[in-house]
């Protein structure tokens, strides 16, 4: 793959998909993970069907007609359900929180790789921080948990690019929310892109790349007010928060070590939502082999 210059053009984006893939396949299934793995496959397809019915007009009953996407909906989630319920006859415990589990870390770990490529400073900063603290060895928990450069940049790539675009909750009873009283049983959406891009709470150069910003940490920038909600909030918040930084971490670690890399002129930028947030024509990088 490499030329003789020891460069070449990757795709990044499927590859990040299958790593995390794999990664929560192997700790949900263990030995079943090629089964856990065809599930997440088969959600992508479903979520892209599902992305097509959200944006379709809306005809009600629709959804109970025999059409083609209503169909090939019916055979995937037949399929899902025959595939897990197989796994457990085996007596594997299934997580179901890994289904969204993967492509919300894969999401992360491909923005901050496009993020990167673009930023090379940064990158220089990170590396520099890696091999300072690890060499070319293999990295371990406790080297992971004292990154600090590679956190703040974390914290960047998901406050520009926040993997989950829209957080629900039911009211359950009436509740008021600044001057506005909202009855019960209303759905509130809040959208953490919206929120991550406001001028008023994160200055003029908000759509800017600025890790510096969580130098002091989380707490410091939301200033007692929940404005950065990547994972959430509340007693509801993602459990997987932490299991996702250390999977992130430790694959960052490791292509900083082999690799440095930057944007290719191929890369058109397009994010996209499909249930989670995408580079739309996947992430077209140069590696350099170091
Ligand atoms: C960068 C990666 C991830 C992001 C951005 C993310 C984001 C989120 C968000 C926004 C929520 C909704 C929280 C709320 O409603 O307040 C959530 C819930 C959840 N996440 Fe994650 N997540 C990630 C990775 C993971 C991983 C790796 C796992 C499991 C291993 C996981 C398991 C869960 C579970 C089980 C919930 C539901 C919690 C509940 O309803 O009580 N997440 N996540």
């Amino acid at each position: 793959m490499l030329t003789n210059e020891g460069l070449c053009e990757v795709d990044v984006w499927p590859h990040i998909q299958t790593l995390t893939s794999d990664v929560i396949s192997r700790t949900a299934f263990g030995s079943n993970f090629k089964e856990g793995r065809k599930i997440f496959e088969l959600q992508r397809e479903q979520a892209k069907l599902v992305m097509k019915a959200a944006r379709s007009f809306y005809i009600p009953g629709l959804k109970y007609f025999p059409t083609k996407r209503n169909n090939s909906m019916k055979e995937i989630d037949r399929e899902v359900k025959t595939t897990i319920k197989r796994i457990i006859d085996k007596r594997v415990i299934a997580m179901k929180a890994g289904e969204s589990s993967q492509e919300t870390t894969a999401n992360m770990l491909v923005w901050t790789m496009i993020l990167l490529g673009q930023h090379t400073d940064w990158q220089t900063r990170a590396r520099d921080e890696v091999l300072h603290l690890f060499g070319k060895r293999k990295p371990d928990v406790d080297g992971l948990n004292h990154l600090k450069i590679i956190n703040m940049i974390f914290c960047e790539v998901l406050r520009l690019y926040p993997p989950a675009t829209i957080i629900r909750r039911l009211i359950y009873k009436e509740t008021k929310l600044g001057n506005i009283t909202l009855p019960a049983h209303t759905l509130v959406e809040i959208n953490p892109l919206f929120l991550h891009h406001d001028n008023d709470i994160w200055g003029d150069d908000a759509n800017d790349f600025k890790p510096e910003r969580f130098s002091e940490g989380v707490s410091k920038v939301n200033k007692g007010q929940a404005s950065y909600l990547p994972f959430g909030g509340g007693p509801r918040i993602c459990i997987g928060q932490n299991f996702a930084m250390l999977e992130a971490k430790m694959a960052l670690v490791m292509v900083l070590q082999c690799f440095s890399f930057e944007l290719s002129p191929s890369y058109s930028h397009a994010p996209y939502t499909i249930i989670t947030l995408q580079p739309q024509f996947g992430a077209h990088l140069i590696l350099h082999k170091i």
